[in-house]
């Protein structure tokens, strides 16, 4: 998948604002930004359902306004909300959908990869919110796209329904399955995804992996569960809530080396110490100008 240069305009106002990126085949991207980025308006330039004001847009080989039939079924979408038939049993679901597909995957192996074969005969409507998100994901795949597009698959779902919507999606993927995801959970992005997007007010501001994304802020933690009645110095006590020293810093050197200094002079052991890079979360809000990452 290609985008280039790509504008999306309501009138003069820019709700997609010159964004440029490459796909290749088999990748997991999450795009991510905050409440009217331009997430589902490129969404929606790339599965077919808008125009784009200026640029150029290439989806599986082809510009998504003139893919037609045969190419609309190497795709699969699932949608922010979707309401399902409550009657039929997740069995009789895909199948009927499979219908509607040159090359369906067989039933059973989209059972096994949205983890319901024991529920196979269930009917959907008694189904729990997380299972009934699995299905979705089911129908999607079920014509064996080549391309997913899943806008924010997990939302709404308790932790352990989002791991096993995780789980499924990681296995479409390990079946060569190429998956486009917005979400709004760092984790997800953090757990799924090979690479990040970030957009805010229609703007790129992003394209990377997590790791790199971490490693961009050049911001580290430093955490340090602290022995009682010790006290630090002060331009580190002040980090500390409870018994537990937390900061983010970019000078990480400086602060080792007192810490350092600290528990040489004191006796104490540094056991516990953990430095490493930044949530994803952390940098996102920073990058995005939520919040700053700096203490
Ligand atoms: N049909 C429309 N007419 C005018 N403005 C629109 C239209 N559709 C979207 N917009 C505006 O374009 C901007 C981008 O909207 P979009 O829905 O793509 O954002 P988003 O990143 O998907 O947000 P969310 O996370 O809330 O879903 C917003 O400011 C929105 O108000």
């Amino acid at each position: 998948m290609s985008v280039d240069r790509l504008t999306k305009y309501y009138g003069d106002f820019a709700a997609v604002d010159g964004i440029s990126f490459e796909i290749p085949a088999g990748q997991v991207v999450a795009v991510l930004g905050p409440n009217g980025a331009g997430k589902t308006t490129t969404l929606e330039i790339l599965e077919g359902f808008a125009d784009a004001t200026t640029g150029q847009v290439s989806v599986l080989g082809k510009d998504p306004r003139r893919g037609g039939r045969a190419w609309r079924s190497r795709i699969g979408l699932v949608l922010q909300s979707t309401s399902l038939e409550t009657e039929p049993t997740v069995a009789e679901l895909l199948t009927l959908f499979a219908r509607l597909y040159p090359n369906p995957r067989p039933i059973r192996e989209v059972l096994e990869l949205i983890d319901l074969t024991a529920e196979a005969k269930v009917r959907i409507g008694t189904l729990s919110g997380g299972q009934q998100r699995r299905v979705d994901l089911g129908l999607a795949m079920i014509g064996n796209p080549e391309l997913l597009f899943l806008d924010e698959p997990t939302t709404g779902l308790d932790p352990e329904a989002r791991r096993r919507c995780w789980a499924s999606i990681e296995r479409l993927n390990g079946s060569g399955t190429t998956i486009l995801l917005t979400t709004h959970y760092l984790d997800e992005a953090d757990k799924l995804a090979d690479r990040v997007l970030v957009l805010s007010a229609g703007r790129l501001v992003a394209d990377m992996t997590p790791t790199a994304m971490r490693a961009s802020s050049g911001v580290s933690f430093v955490r340090l569960p602290l022995p009682p009645g010790v006290p630090l110095p002060p331009d580190l006590a002040r980090h500390v809530t409870g018994q537990e020293l937390a900061l983010q810093t970019d000078q990480v050197v400086p602060v080792l080396a007192e810490l350092i200094s600290w528990a040489d002079q004191s006796g104490v052991g540094l056991t516990g110490l953990e430095v490493g890079p930044p949530s994803l979360e952390d940098v996102y809000l920073a990058i995005t100008g939520k919040e700053p990452v700096h203490v």
